[in-house]
């Protein structure tokens, strides 16, 4: 067993060791405590002389043995080299150390080296100190520190020391240190050249700003065509793509499911590509809606009192009674279609909020509760794609809103063009309420009038110009309802559902049935309510023509390409 110079030093068993040696074992600095180790080789490596044959001398432990403590003397006899020692009195030394160790020893430390003097007793009577290395191995050896290296520690305690405490002035203290004692290790600080190199610049200069151009042969380089990936063995099937495409956003889509039909599905999965499906409306720049806050309940307990419910509209005769939108399927239990009087009528539907104290299940909330029949997209071959049900729909049904962008009238104007260029529009104006509060306007417009331009009234001007403030716009974005189309003989009607009062610029589009429309039946509704059983005199040319093939035709689909609502 040797010692290990190169190991930590906080050890049990050196501990151990050394206080079943000895207790007269010189304590070592922390640094200088080694940890035993099981090499196997018999004598300490060699190592640099700096390190560790000047800074430990060699202490043979079991010079302990015979008492006599020799420490500096055997010091100098280890450090005389090799060739000085004659073999035979190596020998004779190796076989007396072990007769000492085997007499004397009690445990199994043997000296390792022995250093021998003619005076020494124990010595052969040759005045040449020599080092004796038993044939038997050593097995503790423990150094002892140098004078030299006890100097050096200590010197560099202190300067490390002296370098933290003064961490304004650590460089020129440092190097003022490291001047003073030379041989001291100055640990890299912040400032550390190692760090920061004050000749960086010049050496990148020296180097030049652009590395040299590697110089390749080309007729060298191999160029090696490797097997052909996936991609071109077997390529993608686009068809399959968009149609796994079309029927994941067909999907995304709340309610009961909306599938297509499979002679429109090529066309179909193309559009879908470019199209997004929103299940609520996405409010554009400067759409603005009226907070909660200044919406109003009613106080009903558990489902609405036809009769008081504060959310119902009174009938503007003198009578001040309720206008009651829905009624009780006659054929499904719970559910709720409008009663017959209200699609005639030109009213607006205020259905319950969550300002209201009635609960969930109140029968004034319907079209918040959402669609209720499956739909189907399919093409109609000379109007584009058309939407229609495989369910049965009953008179008065809520089938669901149109559903788009919310833009402001000024967005509209300029999005109008692109619309009219292609044929085709999805604009919606939000304007069924637009000239009821005229009057009211009038007289607070007054106070406004000022003389002078307001720039922030340029979006006001194509409100006034359009007649609403918001549009809906169903083309990128938008629901399924966008695909019915406009008939001249309806069987669904567009109807302008709210449930904030204070809001009269933003409410639901909602489709009712307006007559029982069996399954598969293609759902249309008025683009141009108002007009109805009015031949339209001349066509404008611009206009889009109608092909709906009623008898009551009015020969086009509005007279400009924004539709007027629900007005
Ligand atoms: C809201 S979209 C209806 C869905 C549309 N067919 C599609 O494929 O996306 C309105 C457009 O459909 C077409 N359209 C709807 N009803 C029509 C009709 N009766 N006659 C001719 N074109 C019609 C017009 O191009 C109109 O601009």
């Amino acid at each position: 067993m040797f010692i290990d110079l190169t190991l930590d030093s906080d050890s049990d068993e050196l501990s151990k060791t050394a206080s079943t040696t000895s207790t007269k074992t010189p304590s070592l600095p922390h640094s200088l405590a080694h940890r035993a180790l099981n090499v196997p080789h018999s004598v300490p490596q060699k190592r640099k002389k700096s390190d560790t044959e000047d800074a430990f001398p060699a202490l043979v432990v079991s010079s302990f043995v015979n008492g006599s403590k020799h420490r500096e003397h055997d010091r100098r006899v280890a450090s005389q080299p090799e060739p000085s020692r004659p073999s035979s009195r190596r020998s004779n030394a190796s076989q007396e150390a072990q007769s000492q160790n085997r007499r004397h020893t009690p445990h199994a430390l043997v000296p390792a080296l022995r250093a021998t003097r003619s005076n020494t007793p124990t010595s052969s009577s040759a005045s040449t100190p020599e080092v004796i290395i038993p044939s038997n191995p050593p097995d503790v050896l423990i150094y002892t520190p140098s004078h030299r290296l006890k100097r050096e520690a200590s010197s560099f305690n202190s300067g490390h020391a002296a370098a933290a405490a003064a961490t304004s002035s650590r460089s020129s203290r440092s190097s003022s240190l490291a001047s003073s004692n030379p041989t001291t290790t100055q640990p890299p600080t912040a400032l550390s050249q190692r760090y920061y190199p004050t000749d960086a610049y010049e050496k990148r200069a020296v180097k030049g700003a652009y590395p040299k151009a590697k110089r390749v042969q080309r007729s060298a380089t191999p160029l090696v065509i490797g097997t052909p990936g996936p991609l071109l063995i077997r390529p993608p099937n686009i068809r399959q793509q968009t149609r796994k495409t079309m029927k994941r956003k067909l999907r995304g889509i709340k309610g009961p499911a909306v599938t297509y039909d499979a002679a429109a599905e090529r066309r179909l999965a193309d559009f879908i590509l470019n199209f997004e499906f929103v299940n609520t409306n996405p409010l554009r720049k400067g759409v603005v809606p009226v907070a909660e806050e200044f919406n109003a309940g009613c106080t009903c307990e558990g489902v609405c009192d036809e009769t008081t419910c504060l959310c119902l509209s009174k009938e503007e005769d003198e009578s001040n009674t309720n206008i009651v939108p829905y009624r009780a399927a006659a054929d499904v239990a719970g559910l709720m279609v409008l009663k017959p009087e209200f699609l005639t009528r030109k009213a607006m539907i205020y259905e319950c909020s969550d300002r209201c104290s009635c609960d969930q299940t109140c029968w004034n909330r319907v079209v918040q509760n959402g669609r209720t029949v499956r739909l189907q997209i399919f093409h109609t071959g000379d109007r584009g794609f058309g939407l229609r049900s495989p369910d049965r729909i009953r008179p008065g049904q809520f089938i669901d809103c149109y559903q788009g962008e919310v833009i402001t009238a000024a967005a509209a104007t300029l999005r109008e063009a692109d619309h009219t260029a292609r044929g085709t529009s999805y604009l919606f104006s939000l304007d069924f309420l637009n000239g009821q509060y005229e009057e009211f306007e009038d007289e607070s417009n007054d106070d406004d009038d000022d003389g002078y331009h307001d720039e922030d009234n340029d979006d006001e001007d194509d409100e006034a110009e359009s007649g609403c403030k918001y549009v809906i716009d169903g083309r990128n974005f938008g629901g399924v309802t966008r695909f019915i189309n406009h008939s001249c003989n309806p069987n669904c009607r567009m109807i302008p559902v709210s449930r904030n009062h204070a809001d009269r610029d933003l409410y639901d589009l909602a489709f009712f049935a307006l007559r029982e429309i069996p399954p598969f039946t293609e759902l249309t509704f008025d683009y141009n309510p108002g007009s109805e059983g009015v031949r339209d005199s001349k066509i404008e040319p611009t206009a889009v023509r109608c092909l709906c093939g009623e008898a009551n035709c009015r020969g086009q689909l509005w007279p400009n390409q924004r539709k007027k609502g629900t007005r």
